[in-house]
């Protein structure tokens, strides 16, 4: 396991499949008002980014990023570098994981995904600044520099539930990280985004990795890049499993909207902070956005 790894969602569903008793995270809510009928959702039918056009900086992919941030505020990247047999070996170790420990050469694995991971996201920040024609080092120097880029590995496992319409894999949320890095069960569906106030399933593309915005990069963007809410449900008769890989900024660095960002017709829409991790545990159970806590005019 890389050092930086942590298996914080280990317990609770360990605690599940024990006790019986079905944590508050996980219950569904009985109405939601985003569901609208009975019906099949919809799929996601968002862009696809390619990663090498991305990394060349071609002009075209990049008014693509910059349109699928800021609107559906997650996409799926292909032509990432990463080979699909990398994407299965760390597939199968997130099934192992949950037995720990890991043996050798899972933890190389890891350390390798990690480092690949770390690699993709820098090139993603450099895009994202460059999408908005700022200095390409902005969004980058908010997660880190070349010593300092915390990254840290969240690895969810949904159990197959026979009331899977009671019980939620995640209940509806944004990630309060800069992006996130998503890898996601190469057969089982189960990840949904809200989008216009509708839900839409995210589709499986096996050799693709998801990118989400965090509320971090919500925040630096001055709310022109989306965190978007998404929530996991889970499927009566096959377990699931996902990877999501969170850059974290430092939590004694302040962070805040780009002064670039700022104009007229766009005022500051959020205060200057310092560890927005700990603002969003805070106000984890109180508040549905978490980023509301640090909204100006709210
Ligand atoms: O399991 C998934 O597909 C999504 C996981 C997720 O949203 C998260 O870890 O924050
Ligand atoms: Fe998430």
């Amino acid at each position: 396991m890389a050092p930086e790894a942590k298996h914080d969602q280990l317990k609770p569903v360990q605690e599940l499949l024990e006790s019986g008793v079905v944590p508050e995270m996980y219950l569904q809510q009985l109405k939601d008002e985003h569901q609208v009928g009975d019906g099949p959702l919809p799929l996601m039918d968002g862009p696809i980014i390619d990663f090498s056009l991305l990394s060349s900086f071609n002009s075209e992919e990049l008014s693509k990023l910059r349109s699928a941030l800021s609107t559906w505020g997650c996409f799926q990247l292909v032509n990432h570098g990463m080979t699909s047999e990398l994407l299965d070996e760390i597939r199968e170790l997130s099934k192992e994981f949950f037995k720990l420990p890991l043996e050798e050469k899972e933890k190389t694995t890891l350390h390798e995904y990690s480092n690949k991971t770390k690699e993709v996201s820098k090139t993603l920040f450099k895009a994202m600044s460059r999408s908005l024609k700022l200095d390409e080092n902005r969004f980058f120097e908010l997660w880190g520099d070349d010593k300092e880029d915390i990254i840290h590995a969240r690895f969810n496992f949904y159990p197959r539930c026979p009331s899977a319409n009671q019980v939620v894999g995640l209940k509806a949320h944004t990630d309060g990280s800069a992006i996130t890095v998503l890898l996601q069960d190469k057969e089982i569906e189960g990840l949904q985004v809200l989008k216009d106030d509708q839900w839409f399933k995210v589709p499986i593309i096996p050799e693709a990795i998801i990118i989400h915005v965090g509320d971090q990069l919500e925040i630096a963007s001055n709310g022109i890049f989306k965190s978007p809410v998404h929530k996991v449900v889970i499927n009566p008769k096959c377990d699931r499993i996902s990877l999501a890989m969170l850059p974290l900024p430092n939590p004694e660095k302040e962070i805040g909207p780009l002064k670039e960002l700022i104009t007229e017709d766009r005022p500051q829409m959020f205060k200057r902070l310092k560890d927005y991790g700990q603002i969003y545990f805070t106000y984890m159970a109180s508040m549905e956005r978490q980023i509301n806590a640090v909204k100006i005019n709210y």
